[in-house]
Parts: C-alpha cells; sequence; structure tokens
C-alpha cells in the first residue's frame, strides 16, 4: 500500500465498522490519517476474537485522477488486495459523506477496477453504477476456448454447471435447487480455488424463485461465506439474464437482506441499490 506521505504519520489510527447487509468492513480514512497496513496485520485486525473483525477493509485515499472525487481500496480479511466491492462501494459512499469528506450525493470513486458512480439516495439507500458485466474469459480471468453462457468445469469427481463473469472481480455462478442445503464451504471452497481460474473466485449459488427474484449465498475470495456479497449478487443477476432465465430487474435475496439490480443487457450499465449501516468509530493502536 503507498504510502500517502502528505498527512502526518499516526500513532492511533481512527476508523468506522459499518456493514452492508451484514458484509461487514472497517473503513479507513487515509486522506486526513496515514496508515500502512502489511498483509499480516490485515489478518489479525479481521480476526473476529483476536481483532477487531471484518470481511473487508476499505481504504479511502484521495483521487489518483483528478477527474474523480476518492479513490478507494480493498483488502478481503486474508489480507489480498482486490479490485471490487458493491457492498464496499456502498459504504464507502455513506462513510465519506458521514464523514464530511465530500459534500454531493453523487459521488465519483475509482478503484483497481476502474472508476464508478454512486449516488447517495433517500432512505439512507445507496445505488451504484457497477459498470458493464465483463463476459470475457481473458478479462475474468477464466480459462476457456471460447465464451459461453454456462461452462462446464470439472473436478475429480464432480461436474458443475456455472455462469462466469467480472464486475471488477471474478465471479462463478451456479444454480441450486435449494439454497438452504447447498453446500456452500465445500463447492465454494473447491471450485473457488480451481486451476482455470488462476487468480480465484466468488463462488455465488443461486436459487431461482421466479423471472424477478432470487436467492443468493456467496462463498467470497479471501473470505469465505458472507452474509451478502454486492458483486455476487449483480453477477447472478446478469448470468442468469443471459441464460435467459431472469429479467432485467431483479431482487436478490441473501442471507442478510435484499438488493435491487437493474441490467438492460449487453453494453449497458448495471446498477445496484441497497443499503450502507454505520455501526461505530473506533481506533486502532499503530
Ligand atoms: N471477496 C471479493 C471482494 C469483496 C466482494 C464483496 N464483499 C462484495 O460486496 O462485492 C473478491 O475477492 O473479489
Amino acid at each position: 500500500m503507498p504510502q500517502n506521505n502528505k498527512a502526518p504519520k499516526t500513532a492511533t489510527l481512527q476508523f468506522s465498522k459499518m456493514h452492508g447487509l451484514g458484509n461487514d468492513f472497517v473503513v479507513i480514512d487515509n486522506i486526513t490519517q496515514n496508515a500502512y497496513f502489511s498483509k499480516e496485520r490485515i489478518q489479525q485486525l479481521s480476526d473476529r476474537n483476536f481483532g477487531i473483525g471484518f470481511d473487508q477493509m476499505l481504504v479511502v485515499e484521495p483521487p489518483y485522477d483528478p477527474e474523480q472525487d476518492f479513490h478507494y481500496r480493498i483488502f478481503n480479511a486474508d489480507g489480498s488486495e482486490v479490485s471490487q466491492c458493491g457492498n464496499g462501494a456502498r459504504c464507502f459512499a455513506r462513510f465519506v459523506k458521514n464523514k464530511g469528506l465530500i459534500n454531493k450525493n453523487k459521488i465519483t470513486v475509482s478503484t483497481k477496477a476502474g472508476k464508478m458512480i454512486l449516488y447517495l439516495e433517500r432512505e439512507g439507500l445507496v445505488t451504484v453504477n457497477m459498470g458493464r458485466p465483463n463476459f470475457s474469459p481473458a478479462d475474468i480471468p477464466f480459462k476457456a476456448n471460447k465464451k459461453e453462457n454456462t461452462y462446464i468445469i470439472r473436478d475429480q469427481e464432480q461436474t458443475f454447471f456455472c455462469g462466469v463473469v467480472s464486475m471488477g472481480n471474478p465471479h462463478c455462478v451456479l444454480e441450486v435447487p435449494d439454497i438452504d442445503t447447498a453446500d456452500v464451504d465445500g463447492i465454494g471452497a473447491l471450485l473457488g480455488q480451481h486451476e482455470r481460474f488462476p487468480e480465484g473466485v466468488n463462488v455465488g449459488f443461486m436459487q431461482i424463485i421466479n423471472r424477478k427474484q432470487i436467492k443468493l449465498r456467496v462463498f467470497e475470495r479471501g473470505a469465505g461465506e458472507t452474509l451478502a456479497c454486492g458483486s455476487g449478487a449483480c453477477a447472478a443477476a446478469a448470468i442468469g439474464q443471459i441464460q435467459g432465465k431472469l429479467d432485467q430487474e431483479v431482487e436478490v435475496e441473501l442471507p442478510g437482506g435484499k438488493l435491487k439490480i437493474k441490467w438492460q443487457g449487453s453494453d449497458a450499465m448495471l446498477k445496484m441499490t441497497g443499503p450502507a449501516e454505520h455501526v461505530y468509530d473506533g481506533q486502532i493502536q499503530l
């Protein structure tokens, strides 16, 4: 994590604990503070017994590009830095407004995945323009001879039928008859490190209720099963749509709550709307 050398080095670090439908975050203002975390330190802090406990750490920085209001970085509980976090984007937007780092309701931000536009709305909701779903295997990355709506992925003795897409991070989604009995930990761990996903993958388990409603559980890369996965909800809605099973507006019910996804297909931008909650402020001894 590059040093933000403008702000003075801090001995204690202020943070906010936040969540999007139970997918929880430590959010750090690295504009007025100046913190550096090693991979090992992030792992310690994410531990729910020996640390603060979180699924991801979000680090807010000054914009890398003058066109944007901010840049923010995303670190999974295992310390890996990643490019996208849908629930995190909503909490980021709430955080910068709550902290007075911005006074607009339309916020532009860049991450490793690229640029996003976030909209703070009524009743505490946030809408995120998540960009275009990218089905190109090379961009995911995913080893495949050609682009398919459904891939066959084989393990030693099991065969899986999956959709694969990038929302700025890689997602593999399989349809299951009953979300409550799906082997999320077993299959999630197996597919999550399958050799066809050279950078790993977030694994979604989708139960289709009807063309406008699904239930979803996600075994996240670098965090395990979370109560919600925003980019995973976007991935499931997009895959369900190209497979001809879902409409353009889908309500995604995750264990932690519901998100609304809208995507008009092909080259259109995909939009996700949901809540972002602040829980408490704390400080870390550096
Ligand atoms: N585990 C994900 C990052 C967090 C995604 C999730 N928390 C979300 O809300 O999109 C990955 O390694 O790509």
